[in-house]
């Protein structure tokens, strides 16, 4: 069985290759407090170091052919695969995820890199527009192609350590922009043993830094204007604090969510109500829900609600909680006893202005037992905010329509799912739902890496999803050829 490098002292990885800073933090099992890995802090001349690196080589970068960068990202994808029970335990040892969720994300970090290698050796081809259209354009041809807006900062959040630092590298390698990429401070293991596998490239140095840079030196890089677009993952305080601090800059934010699974009248017989609470259950409890598209509400038409709604309850029931390297184990702890806390308050305060708590509704340190509400009252917290934890509400509604209200009335809007049979209602609720994706048939907490992800409202701008932040982190540049037999 492969071993986690227990706490071994992690060194940061500086254009390319490793350093070690002043400073070093824990990072410390949210499960038994154990330490797993102490981190080395980069000095600020370290950071410069890393961004003038970066800074100098954007054209070069830019530069290098396609099968390049697509063989890199093809040797990580492959490294991933061969390192994947090791890299698992990692991610589980940092950050409480059951093991077999951290296999899970092992696999989809798989994917993105060779998502990016394939459309690396795509991408750019340019597109071909005659402009004779009008006879100032006689013998005149738009070629347009993209290029990279500048190097990416890119922000990653712990509830996928892996995934989400993948998903901010591999498309800014396909499209060579050079990165710098922050790991959450709580789980960056999981990102710097993805420098490992980078060194192991020919990328180009300063073409890739993983740096854990703390918080209050955060600032200065996000204002740096050597960086000119900032990926960020995370909350919308946050998120919005970073845009709102740099409005010239290109940020995408990809922020947080209170996902929504609607079940429809059409959706009634008992073997599509025990899919439905299966689904609902399972993933309102993944990863202890700590995803922005986990489900946190379930909008039941009145018709079906009394037999959904006991389902869903022993469905909840039925997950296996505890220790997350045991293979049965559902749902672990979460981050930090502080997060388990501030969930636990949430549902306090929703219990005490007259929610039922139908189960769960305790905590034992990090973790927090996976609950139901029913009847929660409209101003709680708990009903506005994304409650980031093992929880889901309960809502009776009256027909399509009230269902989708429903849904739409969030600050955020990034995925829905909807529990239906009927085609002209899926593509009702692809037009009347405020959201970046609607899923038919599901719950809300679907998502293939290749496809455009991301939110309207509070819950961001711009999308992820390989190609779509290869687009996102280009810009379309043209070239106008004149004097042509067209
Ligand atoms: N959309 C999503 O997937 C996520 C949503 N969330 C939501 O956010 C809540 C809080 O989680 P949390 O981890 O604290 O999320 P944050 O938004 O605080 O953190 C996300 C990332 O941003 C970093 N960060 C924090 N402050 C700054 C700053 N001023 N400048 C640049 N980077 C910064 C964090 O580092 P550090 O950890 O040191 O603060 C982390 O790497 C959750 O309960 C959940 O509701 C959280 C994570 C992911
Ligand atoms: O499945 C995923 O990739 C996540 O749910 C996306 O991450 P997020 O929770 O940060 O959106």
């Amino acid at each position: 069985m492969p071993q986690v490098h227990e706490a071994a002292t992690h060194a940061f990885w500086l254009a390319g290759r490793q350093a070690t800073g002043e400073a070093t933090f824990d990072v410390s099992s949210p499960w038994n407090g154990r330490l797993v890995g102490k981190v080395s802090v980069p000095t600020d001349a370290q950071i410069e170091e890393a961004v003038a690196a970066a800074y100098a080589v954007r054209d070069a970068f830019a530069a290098t052919p396609a099968h390049v960068r697509a063989a890199a990202l093809d040797h990580v994808s492959k490294r991933l695969v061969e390192r994947t029970e090791e890299i698992a335990q990692l991610i589980s040892a940092e950050n409480g995820k059951p093991i077999k969720w951290a296999r899970g994300e092992v696999g989809r970090a798989v994917s993105v890199f060779r998502f990016a290698a394939e459309e690396a050796r795509r991408f750019n081809g340019g597109e071909a527009q005659r402009l004779d259209t009008d006879a100032g354009g006689a013998g005149r041809l738009a070629l347009t192609r993209r290029f990279p807006k500048g190097v990416v900062l890119g922000i990653a959040p712990f509830n996928f350590p892996l995934n989400l630092c993948a998903h901010k590298i591999a498309p800014a390698i396909a499209v060579g922009a050079p990165i710098i990429l922050k790991p959450a401070p709580a789980t960056p293991l999981s990102g710097l043993l993805l420098g490992e596998l980078l060194a192991e490239t020919d990328l180009p140095a300063g073409s890739w830094s993983v740096l854990p840079v703390p918080n209050d030196r955060m600032p200065a890089l996000v204002q740096d204007e050597r960086l000119p677009v900032i990926s960020f993952t995370g909350s919308d305080k946050v998120g919005y604090a970073i845009m709102d601090s740099v409005p010239r800059k290109h940020c995408t934010l990809e922020l947080g969510g209170n996902g929504a699974a609607v079940v429809l009248a059409d959706y009634a017989s008992d073997e599509d109500l025990d899919w439905a609470a299966n689904r609902i259950a399972t993933f309102s409890n993944y990863q202890g829900g700590q995803s922005c598209i986990s489900v946190q509400r379930v909008i039941a038409d009145a018709s079906l609600y009394d037999r959904l709604v006991p389902r869903i309850v022993a469905a909840v029931e039925a997950q296996v909680t505890g220790d997350p390297s045991d293979d049965a184990t559902d749902v672990g702890p979460l981050v930090s006893e502080d997060a388990a806390k501030r969930v636990e308050s949430w549902v306090d305060e929703a219990a005490q202005a007259g929610a039922q708590v139908l189960t769960g509704g305790k905590r034992d340190g990090a973790s927090y037992a996976p609950t139901v509400l029913a009847d929660v009252p409209a101003g709680v917290t708990l009903s506005c905010e994304e409650v980031f934890g093992p929880v889901l509400t309960v809502q009776k509604v009256n027909g399509e329509a009230e269902a989708f209200a429903a849904v739409n009335d969030s600050k955020y809007g990034l995925q829905a799912g909807v529990f239906t049979h009927d085609l002209q209602t899926a593509f009702r609720a692809h037009r009347a739902l405020e959201v970046g994706g609607v899923v038919i048939g599901d719950v809300p907490s679907y998502r293939a890496d290749q496809m455009p992800y991301g939110g309207v409202k509070q819950s961001g701008v711009g999308r992820e999803g390989v190609r779509f932040a290869m687009d996102d982190y280009t810009y379309e540049r043209v070239m106008i050829l004149t004097g042509l037999a067209l």
